[in-house]
């Protein structure tokens, strides 16, 4: 029936004030604001909608996400919306676009890497959409080896221009999304080559199509490169494959702000470090964690609404049957994961207050804190996306059937998702550089430089080496000094039994490779630690709304203990916790579950969805989900007929036969 809200008495059970919750989700009342007034105007506009999006052929479906992104330019121009209510409104049309890329990369790629001219005179293009840009790092050879990438941009001082070229097959640039069939520049990652020397890789702004019929410029190869993982899904994106024949560029096109080119051919490095050419993916994946709480979330909401709906067994004279949120294993499934979109949302706030920090630091040429924002972006973006991505498909099972439709949302939302996991950072890769961080620190305990940051800890070596959790009953779990000194303590004695081993290799190297799988262990306890501590340092902020810091306490609970619960080896292995002191978590950990219960459904209707963002029949606010589904699997192309095209040419004859076989 419409109208009627069957989640009405979940939502009566509430102990808090959700719209107090909403503010602390949205991270102020601004940000809340904002995203309210963006994501129902996305909402009620037909041109937005979402509808058979996933029954579109490729080209139909590309076309469609051209006419959306186009659509969604015209409506920021006419309501002439902020820089900020413009990526808001690209966020809730959500739908992947070549958009993403050129103000996500290809515009960060020119303002952190190019020359103060450069900018002035590429980024007013680029802001009107005059130009179209992408990031062209990748190729079909190296993706994580950026220094193995092989695009040759040779100086030619006759001309005072580069000659871009890719000499081999695996040289082609492969995956630049917004590549494929839009972008009419791109910055390309090429080795700088000036005097016959090879300089290593630099950034270079390269047109790559005709502003006036849109056709490759000659000496360019380039197309997309094939259908990819789901239904609809990433597809909408053109990653595309590119090559070029000796294409000649301008000596001023290359970005200038790390090294420079002189009119003579001269190399110069300027005094800024030269990992700031990675500056970008530094950018990106900050973004990536803050965007991974938006995709747990998302997939969180749906799961535990439709848990409320959904009842199965243990019905008793006659009554109803249980709601399937009841079950224990269900929540011991369902509420983590609720946990983690909170604690990644918190965990990505404070990354982004760490960016914009080492942001100001570097224009002011202080480089310190570099290191440490590499490690914790590489290592937060590793630790959230594989925790989303594997936290969506997890909410699709605990849906059981109807979480694999596609109306669910869930199976579109993985697909799109699970590429976080290695785009910007294959994540075992990113999880290493963070256990290189980590073994550097521990190398320099005792040199009498003091570690501070996340890694500050580390100057308590001693302590936290030989300390013993003092957890006598399960509450004393809820005890923010004991939970912090017991991730400090796993993740310390993590890194310092990685660094004794590796000590006991001639060669650093091998020592590293051999050590890989412990190494990465040891990186993702450090940054499960930075989580749990983010999240605890939240709470000791004033909170204000009837019940919302209980609430959040509670969560926060569920996702540290879930943890600890989780990786109990390590825990029990380094000797912090005795096997009892684990048994005691697991107990307050059941007893948080029971207190999160009741406000289960107020907790995930706090992430503010529209049912047009969350597209999902199971999520949707009403709970109104059968007669939904049923509507829905009417619309099917293949419904549109009781006979099925192909009964005349398949189907009958095969019956034909078993008729004459039968008579036979
Ligand atoms: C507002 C809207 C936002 C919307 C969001 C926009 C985004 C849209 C979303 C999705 C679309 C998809 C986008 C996907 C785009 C891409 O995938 S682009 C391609 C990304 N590629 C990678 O990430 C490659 C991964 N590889 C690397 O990062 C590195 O090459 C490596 C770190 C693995 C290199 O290893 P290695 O060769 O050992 O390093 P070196 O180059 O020798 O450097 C060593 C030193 O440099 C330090 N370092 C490394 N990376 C960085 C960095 N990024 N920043 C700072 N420092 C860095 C490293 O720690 C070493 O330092 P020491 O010498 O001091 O030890
Ligand atoms: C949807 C999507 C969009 C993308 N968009 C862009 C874009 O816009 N621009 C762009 O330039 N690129 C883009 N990429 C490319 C992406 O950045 C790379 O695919 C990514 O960096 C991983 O590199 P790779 O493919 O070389 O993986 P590989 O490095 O080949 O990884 C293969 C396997 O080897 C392992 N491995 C590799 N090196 C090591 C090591 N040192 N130690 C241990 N294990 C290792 C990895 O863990 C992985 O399991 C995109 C990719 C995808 C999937």
């Amino acid at each position: 029936m419409e109208g009627v809200d069957y989640l009405a008495d979940e939502r009566k059970k509430a102990e808090f004030d959700v719209n107090e919750m909403k503010i602390v989700w949205a991270g102020s009342r601004h940000n809340f604001e904002l995203s309210d007034r963006i994501s129902k105007l996305v909402a009620n506009d037909p041109g937005f909608s979402k509808e058979g999006r996933t029954m579109l052929p490729r080209k139909e479906l590309f076309k469609n996400t051209l006419r959306k992104a186009t659509y969604a330019w015209k409506r920021i121009i006419e309501l002439r919306l902020s820089e900020e209510e413009a990526a808001k409104l690209r966020h809730f049309v959500d739908e992947p676009a070549f958009t993403d890329l050129h103000w996500g990369m290809f515009i960060p790629a020119i303002k952190g890497q190019g020359t103060d001219e450069q900018q002035k005179k590429w980024l007013p293009l680029a802001y009107k959409m005059q130009i179209i840009g992408c990031y062209a790092q990748t190729e079909l050879g190296h993706g994580s080896n950026v220094q193995g990438l092989e695009t040759t941009a040779t100086f030619d001082p006759q001309t005072d221009e580069f000659v871009i070229h890719s000499p081999t097959l695996t040289s082609s640039k492969w995956w630049p999304g917004g590549l494929g069939k839009v972008s009419t520049h791109a910055v390309v990652y090429a080795r700088l080559i000036t005097n016959g020397k090879d300089y290593g890789i630099n950034g270079f702004i390269v047109q790559l199509r005709s502003l006036e019929d849109h056709k490759p410029l000659p000496g360019v190869t380039v197309g997309d490169i094939g259908l990819k993982f789901g239904n609809g899904a990433y597809n909408t994106m053109d990653n595309g494959v590119l090559r070029f024949d000796h294409v000649r560029i301008p000596r001023d096109q290359m970005l200038m702000r790390v090294s420079q080119v002189t009119r003579e051919g001269k190399y110069v490095q300027s005094d800024v470090p030269r990992q700031l050419l990675y500056g970008t993916m530094v950018y990106v994946r900050q973004t990536i964690v803050s965007d991974a709480s938006n995709a747990l979330s998302r997939a969180v909401c749906i799961a535990t609404r439709y848990s409320a709906v959904r009842r199965q067994f243990g019905s008793q004279n006659g009554g109803q049957e249980i709601q399937v949120i009841d079950y224990k294993t269900q929540q011991n499934r369902l509420f983590p994961l609720l946990a983690s979109a909170y604690a990644f949302r918190f965990v990505g706030e404070w990354l982004k207050w760490l960016y914009t920090d080492v942001t100001q630091r570097l224009q002011a040429n202080d480089f310190s804190t570099l290191p440490e924002a590499h490690a914790c972006t590489a290592g937060l973006k590793s630790l959230t996306t594989t925790a989303t991505a594997d936290g969506i498909e997890e909410c699709r099972k605990l849906c059981g059937g109807h979480g694999y439709l596609c109306s669910s949302g869930l199976p579109e939302l993985f697909a799109v998702y699970v590429p976080a996991c290695t785009y910007e950072g294959d994540n075992t890769v990113l999880l290493l550089q963070v256990a290189r961080f980590l073994m550097k620190t521990v190398s320099q305990l005792g040199s009498g430089k003091k570690p501070v940051g996340t890694i500050a800890y580390m100057g308590r070596i001693e302590h936290l080496m030989q300390c013993r959790s003092d957890v006598k009953q399960a509450k004393d779990w809820l005890k923010p000094s004991a939970v912090v000194e017991a991730f400090e303590a796993r993740a310390a004695r993590m890194s310092v039994a990685c660094a004794q081993n590796l000590s006991k290799f001639d060669n650093p190297e091998e020592g590293f490779a051999e050590l890989a799988a412990d190494l990465a262990e040891a990186a993702v306890a450090h940054c499960q630690l930075i989580v749990v501590s983010k999240f605890i340092e939240k709470l000791q902020q004033d909170i204000p709304g009837e019940g919302v810091k209980q609430q959040l306490e509670v969560l926060c609970g569920i996702y540290y203990l879930f943890l600890l619960h989780k990786h109990q080896g390590d825990f029990l292995g380094t000797g912090y916790i005795t096997s009892k002191q684990a048994s005691l978590a697991n107990d307050q950990l059941r007893a948080l579950y029971s207190q999160l219960r009741p406000n289960a459904i107020s907790l995930v209707d706090a992430f503010n969805y529209t049912d047009h963002f969350l597209d999902s029949i199971l999520g949707r606010y009403d709970g109104n989900v059968y007669p939904k589904l049923y509507e829905a699997a009417w619309k099917d192309p293949l419904n549109q007929s009781d006979i099925a095209d192909g009964f005349h040419e398949y189907i009958r004859p095969l019956l034909k036969q078993q008729l004459r076989t039968a008579r036979l």
